[in-house]
């Protein structure tokens, strides 16, 4: 091979007992597209905040572009040519594009403004550098932060998870990107765990299982159950098959809502219609940021509608519209939010602390004191019947690593066996075994008579779980869709307004 643009040898890394990377070796060659694939809490994005600086490794040694690196911190790494992309946006929604790159490079408007003009020409990333950011679509958010990154003219780019936020059409596009840039001379470290995506533009991976490289391969010359059997030591299950609709009684009937938020930010929703019945499972498509959020505070109660709107919102038969969330549960609603570490859980409290949040409705409060036993036994259950990687009850919710923690409270909200079940992306960042045990078990509740609700920017976790599917777009729903008669490349149109909708006035 080639000298390696980046080399590391025997780097680790713990927290406190656990050891979230065990001397890890790995180099990347220069171009080249090298995927870091592993389960939730293998160690992936542990073993990339190291290499940009964000945290130290205990022991290891790198070598950069020849030379022996010490892991400062994230300006150091920029100015060697390390940048990276974080699955999160960081980006300050009331400044310009402009303004945003400025506060991360220096320079005059005019040279930033050229400078962005080219790079956006060269690599597919146009975007206008005097608008605000809270008026980008989601791909031309990613578009800015890659850019801003760009412009420190990395020689390696490290992208978390960058797939996920986007709609099967951009995610071409973003590739397209990511191979120009390859072939301009610039290596990319790429985490996901879309193996198909992995196999289409990736030309080297490193498996991580338990802090460790168990494999370095050619993903190229294995298919995605082989990728997916290294990761994770054994077969996939078998998607759970869905058994014949019968037509249950309604428990979510939303009718012609329109609500204009009070965020001037927040998108409007416009004359929403949907029905969720017993044994059934309704996907609501969409690239986020179309009205998902905020429909969702409408639905779980923490945004109650107006006084004169009556009659729009049903849970089991009752007007909900103007109930609390805790009303709405005592009604047999459950509710996993997306934003796992805002609405989800609190970071600072044990995973115990965190069921009782929604929890303690199943006697784990005694005469109003927490009964530290039941809480604990549910907590212990939910941690095995989820296959939560966790030290034990009471770890901070904080340290799980993002995949666990969302099976965690996908796990919670499931074991409160609720009449109406929703989720916001179920498995947003759990790993290919996970993920697939999480939809097996909603497929067998809903085949048990549970009412399901999923959003989901995945299509394909669409297909799998939904009897029928509707996309949003613009703060409206399409018409339901029977999942089984529908192409993704439909739902793909509606995801983009390319499918006139039905033309619809907000009140
Ligand atoms: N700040 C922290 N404190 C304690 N433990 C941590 C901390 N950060 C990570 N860990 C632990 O280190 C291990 C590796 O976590 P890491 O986030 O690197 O995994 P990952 O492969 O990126 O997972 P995912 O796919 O779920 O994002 C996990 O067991 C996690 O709980």
């Amino acid at each position: 091979m080639t000298v390696p643009l980046l080399s590391l040898r025997g780097i680790s890394k713990s927290y406190g007992p656990i050891h979230a990377n065990q001397g890890i070796d790995l180099d990347v060659a220069p171009q080249s597209i090298h995927a870091i694939l592993g389960e939730n809490g293998a160690g992936k994005s542990t073993l990339m905040k190291m290499i940009y600086g964000v945290e130290p490794p205990d022991s290891g040694t790198v070598v950069w572009r020849g030379e022996p690196l010490a892991f400062a911190s994230p300006a150091e790494a920029r100015r060697k040519g390390i940048g990276m992309v974080f699955q999160h946006f960081s980006l300050f929604e009331t400044l310009t594009v402009l303004e945003n790159i400025q506060l991360v490079v220096p320079g005059r408007k005019a040279d930033l403004m050229q400078r962005i003009g080219k790079l956006g020409r060269d690599f597919g990333l146009e975007v206008d550098p005097l608008a605000h950011v809270h008026t980008l679509s989601v791909g031309e958010r990613q578009r800015v932060e890659i850019i801003r990154c760009l412009m420190t003219s990395p020689r390696l780019l490290i992208l978390d998870e960058p797939t996920s936020v986007l709609p099967p059409q951009l995610i071409e596009t973003l590739f397209d990107t990511l191979r120009r840039l390859r072939d301009g001379g610039v290596s990319i470290l790429f985490i996901s765990h879309k193996l198909e995506e992995i196999r289409a533009i990736c030309d080297r991976a490193t498996i991580l299982r338990g802090g460790r490289v168990t494999g370095h391969i050619d993903p190229r010359m294995h298919d995605a159950h082989d990728l997916a059997r290294m990761m994770i030591g054994r077969d996939m299950p078998e998607p759970m098959p869905a058994l014949p609709l019968s037509g249950g009684e309604k428990r979510l009937e939303i009718i012609g809502l329109n609500h204009r938020p009070e965020d001037p930010f927040a998108v409007p929703l416009s004359d929403i219609t949907l029905t969720v019945r017993s044994g059934e499972i309704l996907g609501i498509a969409g690239i986020s940021g179309n009205g998902q959020g905020e429909l969702a505070s409408l639905i779980s109660g923490e945004v109650q509608l107006a006084k004169e709107q009556r009659d729009r919102i049903y849970m089991m038969g009752q007007d909900v519209g103007r109930l609390n969330a805790a009303a709405r549960r005592q009604l047999g609603f459950a509710f996993a939010p997306e934003d796992r570490l805002g609405r989800g859980a609190v970071p600072e409290m044990s995973l115990v602390l965190n069921s009782l949040l929604t929890a303690h409705p199943l006697s784990l409060l005694r005469h109003g004191l927490i009964d530290q036993a039941k809480a604990t036994a549910f907590t212990d259950d939910c941690i095995r019947q989820y296959d939560v990687r966790t030290p034990g009850p009471d770890t901070e919710a904080g340290a799980l690593s993002g995949g666990n923690l969302q099976k965690f409270i996908v796990g919670r909200e499931i074991m409160l066996s609720p009449k109406l079940l929703f989720v916001a992306q179920p498995t947003w960042g759990v790993d290919v075994g996970a993920a697939s045990a999480v939809r097996r078990r909603l497929v067998a509740l809903r085949n048990d008579g549970m009412a399901i609700l999923v959003i989901s920017e995945e299509l394909e976790e669409l297909f799998e779980l939904c009897d029928f599917i509707q996309v949003m777009h613009h703060g409206t729903l399409s018409p339901p869709l029977v999942t089984r008669d529908t192409r993704p490349e439909e739902v793909g149109r509606y995801m983009i307004g390319a499918q006139p909708l039905p033309k619809k006035v907000i009140a």
